[in-house]
């Protein structure tokens, strides 16, 4: 989490389009000092929950697929929720990990309940298929192994997602040490490939980390199971906010980001920003920033920790409660 803190700062600080107002962070920090908002996880009641390994199994079903709903004008986030809770309500073998890894697009809007190609389909298929084949490889089929292996640690949680989601590639090379070398590189976190929960991104010449889904899975846990038994991460305040394209938006209407007039521009015309782009690096990057620098002050303030994860909830709510709220449009499998 260490490097996502400091290389969003790097972005921050050499930004070219959008800017953190610091006297925006100032005055919000001000109107939270006598009462911290609460937003309580599930607040929409659309999640699936039963306080045992299936809800974890849920979970990271749920996060490898949570990404890019707006290029179906009517589909949300609450409809993957939702769609998964129904279905894994009645089969609960539904996401099993040899059933993940064989999912077809039909069998997946039958899932969500949807009468038409999803967003960005193919690739929600192949993570599925992604996880499902890693899960039954490493973790006898389990996500709540994987939890478990994570000593109570949510950077251990995010570390470990992103080593492993996806894990190996199928190389044809005979040479066995050739072949490990290739897979450690493709799997070390210098790794610049685009897979995966692997959220990052090179920004003028320097690697940036991010980590979005990864990121809310953990943060996930800790909320639904209210910070017991699965969600016992002893280091939950290392994690950051998840910068998505709603966060950014409320950022803005808050003060705290301004934006150049140029992408002021694009973002009210609906124009899609490239992936990768210096746009839209610094959009997810300075909302990160924005956030640490707003928890810090805050906590301050009040003479107690105030968690990310806590604010982030508190935005994003605030950001899904406002239909006009205009976002940033970028084609991804980030967020
Ligand atoms: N930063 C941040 N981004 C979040 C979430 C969540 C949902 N978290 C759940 C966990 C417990 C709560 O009760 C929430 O239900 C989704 N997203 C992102 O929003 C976007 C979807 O927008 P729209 O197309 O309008 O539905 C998309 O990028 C999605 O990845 C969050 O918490 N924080």
């Amino acid at each position: 989490m260490e490097e996502v803190r400091s290389t969003t700062a790097w972005v921050a600080t050499h930004s070219s389009h959008v800017t953190v107002d610091f006297s925006g962070i100032e005055k919000v920090a001000e109107t939270m000092k006598n009462s911290i908002p609460k937003v309580e996880w599930d607040f929409e009641g659309i999640h699936y929950f039963d306080n045992g390994p299936l809800t974890v199994q849920y979970l990271l079903v749920l996060d490898t697929l949570n990404f890019c709903f707006w290029p179906d004008e009517e589909m949300s986030y609450d409809h993957l929720a939702s769609g998964l809770k129904v279905t894994l309500e009645s089969d609960k073998f539904a996401f099993d990990a040899d059933r993940l890894q064989k999912y077809t697009g039909p069998q997946l809007r039958k899932m969500l309940n949807w009468p038409r190609p999803l967003p960005l389909e193919d690739e929600r298929l192949r993570l599925l298929h992604e996880v499902g084949f890693e899960l039954e490889k490493s973790f006898d089929g389990k996500a709540s192994k994987l939890v478990e292996s994570c000593d109570k640690s949510a950077a251990k949680l995010v570390a470990l997602i992103a080593r492993h989601f996806p894990d190996d590639i199928v190389l044809t090379t005979s040479s066995d040490g050739l072949k490990q070398e290739i897979i450690a590189l493709l799997n070390s976190e210098f790794a610049m490939t685009d897979l995966g929960f692997r959220d990052h991104t090179v920004y003028k010449g320097h690697q940036i980390f991010l980590y979005k889904r990864a990121q809310i899975f953990a943060a996930d846990l800790w909320g639904a199971f209210k910070g017991q038994g699965y969600g016992d991460f002893e280091d939950i305040s290392s994690i950051t906010i998840f910068a998505d394209y709603i966060v950014p938006a409320v950022l803005l209407q808050l003060g705290v980001l301004r934006y150049s007039s140029s992408l002021a521009n694009i973002i009210k015309k609906n124009t899609e920003i490239v992936s990768g782009s210096e746009e839209e690096v610094e959009l997810r990057a300075c909302s990160v920033y924005a956030v640490e620098k707003m928890k810090e002050l805050i906590s301050k303030k009040v003479g107690k920790q105030v968690l990310s994860v806590e604010l982030d909830l508190w935005l994003w709510a605030f950001g899904i409660q406002c239909p006009s709220l205009q976002h940033h449009r970028t084609l991804s499998i980030y967020y």
